[in-house]
């Protein structure tokens, strides 16, 4: 008789259990309990992100949610999808309600729904209804009726100051100083949520349909306005959004183990004095973790005037030798006209390819082209979008094939990489931006002369990074 795919799955989980357990085992660790909090900086968590585990855990995450699929009530299902959003705003609730860290401050024992209204001058009944929805998904604890505790996935949303500091401070001021996750997951289920919410409208429309047009997005129906996002968060009463924008792509880096970027391509193997120029590079954050790890490179960050002055303060507060030394240049730039820079040994692009349309990623990628020497290679950071199938288009590519994922299992690994999809989006709703498959990335840089030599897919990371030479 066939093995049912029930049972196909339990074993793929079991067995990835086995791994896990035999790896702890040889490192007299124990598996991270979802009632302590998570500590990034432990053995433990460090242990979790090798390959192997990295594996592991993937295969759990996707046989769980695939076996859960598969057994439930399909209407269920839906329905309980469809309401998705819940969580969404319930989190955010939790963040800018600064219920995270009043139930931290109360410790393991927990506090009660009326204790915390006190303190963030809410109603109690509404504070149960949020952290029980949320509870109920696994982030905080309930540990007696109505008494709730923090646990490992609230303690990722926690700024880790005091409530009184944090009750009634801005959108933007209680991130600050923070890992930045808080600000990432409540710009997410704030612009993001509220413009995806209008994406079938969009998506629907005989016109909008084929826009590629930064002000013709869902975001602009839902804030009613005509700018594109980041011109909206350079008006000075969005000011706090954009701060928050800032804080969050800081806390969008803990999507991937914190050296991630040093793990794919290798910087410390460019020339001695090479420049690299960090393109739309933000506030600097990902550059600042390569300057710490390659000393004797120099790095331009480019990016917009507001957020180059975020970057002054940025690196005024983390490296300020860079900056005095002019190791470190922040240059205002706009990546649309040409590229100032022309002997750059590396042009680093994260998280900027999936903000656009094909065609403005034509414009960015062909002003770089131009500015390029030989010798220049093009990395481009951002996560990666599996097929649902078995795809060979790009398998020439080194380090392009993804792994096979042992049947049942969907072959782009269903939950595991989740974030790939819904970043995708993302992207939509806000910029009419995507993230792209390989095939179409590799078509996309063919056009505008680069030709795509490596893939590095990083273990434990939302992201992927292609390496690009010109053609
Ligand atoms: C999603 S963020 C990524 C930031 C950074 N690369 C990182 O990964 O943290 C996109 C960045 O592109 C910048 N940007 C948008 N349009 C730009 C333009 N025309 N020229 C230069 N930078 C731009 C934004 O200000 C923002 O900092």
């Amino acid at each position: 008789m066939a093995v049912s795919s029930l049972r196909l799955l339990g074993q793929i989980i079991t067995d990835s259990i086995d791994i896990i357990e035999r790896r702890m085992a040889d490192a007299s660790l124990s598996f991270p309990s979802l009632d302590e909090p998570f500590n990034s900086t432990s053995k433990v968590e460090s242990v979790l992100v090798e390959p192997d585990m990295s594996k592991a855990t993937s295969h759990i995450i996707a046989a769980a949610a695939q076996l859960t699929a598969t057994v439930r009530r399909p209407v269920q299902t839906i329905m309980d999808d469809a309401l998705a959003f819940h969580l969404s705003w319930c989190i955010r609730a939790a963040i800018d309600g600064s219920l995270v860290e009043i139930v931290r401050e109360a410790g393991p024992q927990g506090i009660h729904i009326n204790d915390i209204a006190r303190k963030n001058k809410t109603d109690p009944l509404k504070v149960a209804r949020i952290l029980r929805l949320l509870t109920n998904n696994h982030i905080f604890q309930e540990i007696s009726p109505d008494v709730f505790a923090s646990n490992r996935l609230s303690s990722v949303l926690d700024s880790g100051k005091s409530s009184e500091e944090v009750v009634g401070a801005s959108i933007a001021e209680r991130h600050v100083g923070t890992s930045g996750v808080a600000a990432f997951a409540a710009m997410m289920s704030d612009e993001g949520m509220k413009a995806a919410a209008i994406l079938p409208e969009h998506f629907l429309d005989p016109t909008l349909s084929f826009s590629g047009e930064p002000d013709e997005t869902p975001f602009n129906r839902a804030f009613d306005t005509k700018l594109s996002l980041f011109d909206w968060y350079k008006k000075e009463k969005n000011e706090a959004f954009l701060r928050r924008f800032g804080l969050a792509m800081f806390g969008s880096r803990k999507l991937e183990p914190a050296d991630a970027i040093l793990t794919g391509f290798q910087w410390k193997d460019l020339p001695k004095g090479s420049t690299i120029v960090d393109v739309g590079g933000g506030v600097g954050s990902l550059s600042l973790i390569i300057a710490e790890a390659v000393p004797d490179i120099n790095i331009v960050i480019q990016d917009g005037q507001l957020t180059i002055a975020h970057a002054e303060e940025f690196w005024k507060a983390n490296m300020p030798s860079a900056i005095t030394s002019g190791r470190v240049q922040l240059q205002v730039h706009d990546f649309f006209h040409p590229q100032p820079v022309k002997d750059a040994s590396a042009f680093l692009l994260r998280s900027i390819l999936h903000d656009w349309a094909d065609p403005y990623v034509q414009k960015i990628l062909k002003s770089l082209r131009a500015a390029a020497t030989p010798e220049t290679k093009l990395v481009v950071v951002d996560a990666i979008v599996p097929y649902s199938c078995i795809a060979e288009v790009t398998s020439a590519i080194p380090g392009a094939a993804l792994e096979p994922a042992p049947f049942p299992l969907l072959p782009s690994l269903g939950k595991a990489n989740g974030y790939a999809y819904q970043a995708d989006m993302t992207m939509w709703a806000y910029f009419n931006g995507q993230n792209r498959t390989l095939g179409h990335s590799v078509a996309l840089a063919e056009e505008c002369g680069w030709k795509i030599i490596q893939v590095h897919r990083i273990p434990g990371s939302s992201f992927g990074q292609i390496v690009a030479v010109p053609m």
